[in-house]
């Protein structure tokens, strides 16, 4: 396979990124451990340790465009992200977030300069509740049906070993976690047995219905 012309031209990009994306995520979990209290164990930082095994990762996915597919298709389901923080870059629009508290759509906007960045599951499960993992879903925008949409993602994992106690008091390894909500994503397929872990919620799948977005969007 032969690498796009950046990376051909200058190696390091991708090193020199994937550091400085690694030691932002850490910032940010720092932050977000000294708001809420973490100490110790818990402090957010102490299950991203640089040097120990973790699945995290750097994304390209590209999206089939719009018709290509009748129905499901095209775009990503309603979905959290099993990992700790999603840095997520792209110029084309069609990610949506289920505002908090209600079952509504918005678009987040690409914009220049920026990166959207989300909470997943590791970080709802490892903070005992306290942060909670954003609902999204890629959907066709109706200005950028003709544009072929690119995302790269930088998929901030926690330690496969880390373990997590669900609001059940279950326990979990990490690792386990991944596997069980990768099977899911592998189905192709919206089971609805499968919602409360694929998006946090009982009997939900979010699809989006085609005449009813072309009516408000
Ligand atoms: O492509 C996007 O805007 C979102 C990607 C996403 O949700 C994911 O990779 O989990
Ligand atoms: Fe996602």
């Amino acid at each position: 396979m032969v690498a796009p012309r950046p990376l051909q031209e200058d190696g390091n990009i991708l090193q020199a990124n994937i550091s400085a994306l690694r030691d932002i995520s850490l910032a940010i979990l720092d932050s977000l451990s000294q708001s809420l209290g973490l100490t110790g164990m818990s402090h957010l930082t102490s299950t991203h340790r640089v040097g120990e095994a973790s699945t995290t990762a750097l994304g390209l996915l590209k999206y089939l465009s719009h018709g290509t597919s009748e129905d499901i298709g095209v775009g990503h389901i309603a979905h959290t992200d099993a990992g700790s923080l999603s840095f997520v870059f792209t110029d084309v629009p069609g990610l949506q977030v289920a505002l908090p508290g209600t079952v509504e759509w918005a678009y987040i906007p690409p914009r220049e300069g920026h990166a959207i960045v989300n909470v997943g599951d590791s970080l709802h499960l490892l903070s005992q509740g306290r942060l909670r993992s954003s609902l999204h879903r890629v959907e066709p925008y109706l200005d950028a049906l003709n544009r072929t949409k690119y995302t790269i993602v930088y998929l901030v994992r926690p330690e496969t070993d880390a373990v997590f106690i669900d609001g059940d008091g279950k326990e979990w390894k990490c690792k386990d976690w991944y596997l069980k909500k990768f099977e899911i994503f592998g189905k192709g397929a919206i089971d609805l047995s499968d919602s409360f872990v694929l998006t946090g919620r009982e009997n939900y799948d979010g699809r989006w219905n085609p005449l009813t977005a072309a009516a408000t969007v």
